[in-house]
């Protein structure tokens, strides 16, 4: 740690080592945490923008340049930052870099690394899906190597079975994906004034974690992820992978659920992290890297918030947590349980036509959303109502009667059966010793099963209500416009 935080005044970096202090926190790796009261609004340290690494400050794009940077396709995705790290590293003491990049972790406890064994844990999870370890091994065949071998003078061959391999491409997009900030360039004209501040968040949509916020007192999220367009609140509005930046120091501050109490912003030459709360001498200082779901948590970060939850839910577990629900899930119960009508695979193709959602999302308020709800009751149409509602292009309105609620509920305990444990089996599990993976992993597809399972409780008690009040009432499932808007079908994403 003494030789990063050398390194970092070195290079210009300011850090308020009276406020602040880095060091190992049980659990979380090392993080930062107040050495004394600090108020709201305190600069804690401040980077300048050129000690940032991204695709703009290292030399290797200007070297390589820019026509053969395009024709090897590292303009897009992480593939030329990936690049940009190896070589810096490869350069030694002679990188700016050296002394940051020295210091950041090589080895990390995301599924990337799993075993197939542990990966087992995760069945049924949104986290299996996603890893992308075939897709990020095909840009490692097909645009890093081309590049470095179609120049020998600088990627030397010695070099390349040193600082080039699989192994350390994986380590680089694994700092990305857990430690990088969305920067964006500096503009003028955008509205800010040449001392405002801007908020940079943690990257997410192109895989990394953190942002940085443009207005004065604004603060920057971190989500380490991808890049975001200020103006925007759409995760990965504008995927410039030049945004996509490390920041050393901003990357050594831990995150938990709504516990964020610092954020970094941006100015035109500086980025700076500012209090946002008032931080109690001996407390951790943390960033946020927005709130994910523990199965993103896990995926980007390797570990897992557990918080107390939420009424419907109680116990332990993250408030953030979803469930996804395959579309062809609900299809294929709707079918086995006889009830749906004409040709299926028909009605599912204009279904995708019309709304581009294979996959319902359930969140921790349990609520079946809308569109799973919808989707059932167009498969069992009769004839002329799924003809008049091609004709006029409308899906089925999300109304459940008391007829639908077996049928929903049994969508949802085969959704249960995806998973290789019982809720019961795994909440069993957690009171024993486990390895740090596999208690992650249980921790994650309990969260999910706890949602599942309240959401089965919610609609068995509405049939009870529902038989109990007449057969002919109708009741909508969902009721306020926001969690319609939330809990909307998604195409999933990677
Ligand atoms: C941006 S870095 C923070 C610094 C990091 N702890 C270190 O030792 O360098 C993000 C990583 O910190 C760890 N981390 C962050 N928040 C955590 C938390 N609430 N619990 C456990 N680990 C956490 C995870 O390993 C994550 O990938």
């Amino acid at each position: 740690m003494d030789d990063l935080l050398s390194w970092f005044s070195s290079e210009h970096g300011v850090l308020d080592t009276a406020a602040m202090g880095l060091g190992d926190i049980t659990g979380h790796g090392r993080g930062a945490y107040a050495l004394r009261d600090i108020p709201e609004g305190h600069e804690l340290f401040v980077i300048p923008r050129s000690l940032t690494l991204s695709t703009r400050t290292s030399s290797l794009p200007g070297l390589l340049g820019k026509k053969a940077w395009k024709e090897y396709k590292l303009d897009i995705g992480w593939a030329g930052l990936i690049l940009c790290m190896m070589w810096e590293e490869a350069q030694g003491a002679s990188s700016r870099w050296s002394g940051y990049l020295a210091d950041l972790p090589s080895t990390f406890s995301t599924p990337m690394f799993w075993s197939s064994e542990e990966l087992d844990e995760l069945k049924g999870t949104a986290v299996v899906d996603k890893i992308g370890k075939d897709d990020a091994e095909r840009d490692y065949r097909e645009k890093l190597m081309p590049a470095a071998q179609s120049r020998p003078d600088l990627f030397p061959s010695e070099k390349l079975l040193q600082y080039y391999t699989l192994e350390r491409y994986h380590v680089m997009g694994s700092r990305i994906l857990s430690r990088s900030f969305t920067v964006l360039k500096w503009e003028r004209e955008s509205g800010a004034d040449a001392d405002a501040m801007v908020v940079a968040d943690a990257d997410t949509s192109l895989g990394s974690g953190m942002d940085v916020d443009m207005d004065a007192n604004n603060p920057v999220d971190q989500d380490l992820d991808g890049t975001e367009d200020l103006d925007s609140d759409d995760e990965g509005d504008s995927e410039d992978p030049g945004d996509v930046a490390m920041v050393p120091m901003a990357d050594m501050l831990n995150a938990r659920f709504e516990s964020e109490n610092a954020k970094l912003f941006y100015e035109e030459h500086n980025l700076k992290m500012i209090t946002t709360k008032a931080i109690k001498a001996g407390e951790q200082i943390w960033n946020t890297y927005g709130d994910p779901p523990n199965s993103d948590l896990l995926r980007r970060y390797g570990h897992v918030d557990y918080v107390p939850l939420r009424p419907p839910l109680s116990g332990m577990g993250n408030p953030a947590d979803v469930v996804e629900v395959r579309a062809d899930l609900v299809v294929a119960v709707t079918q086995d349980r006889g009830k749906a009508v004409g040709d299926a695979k028909e009605r599912v193709e204009w279904w995708l036509e019309v709304t581009d959602d294979d996959t319902f999302v359930i969140q921790t308020d349990c609520e079946v959303p809308d569109e799973l709800i919808s989707l059932v009751l167009l498969l069992m149409l009769p004839a002329p109502e799924w003809e008049k509602a091609q004709r006029k292009e409308k899906l089925p309105k999300p109304k459940i009667n008391v007829g639908l609620l077996p049928l929903i509920a049994s969508v949802i305990e085969t959704r249960l059966e995806e998973y290789q444990t019982t809720l019961e089996a795994d909440e069993e599990l957690l009171k024993c010793p486990l390895s740090v993976n596999k208690r992650n992993a249980v921790i994650v597809r309990l969260g999910e099963k706890y949602i599942l399972a309240s959401s089965l409780a919610k609609l068995r008690a509405m049939e009870l209500v529902l038989r109990e009040g007449g057969q002919g009432k109708k009741r909508k499932v969902s009721s306020s416009e926001d969690d319609k808007e939330q809990s909307k079908g998604k195409k999933s994403k990677s």
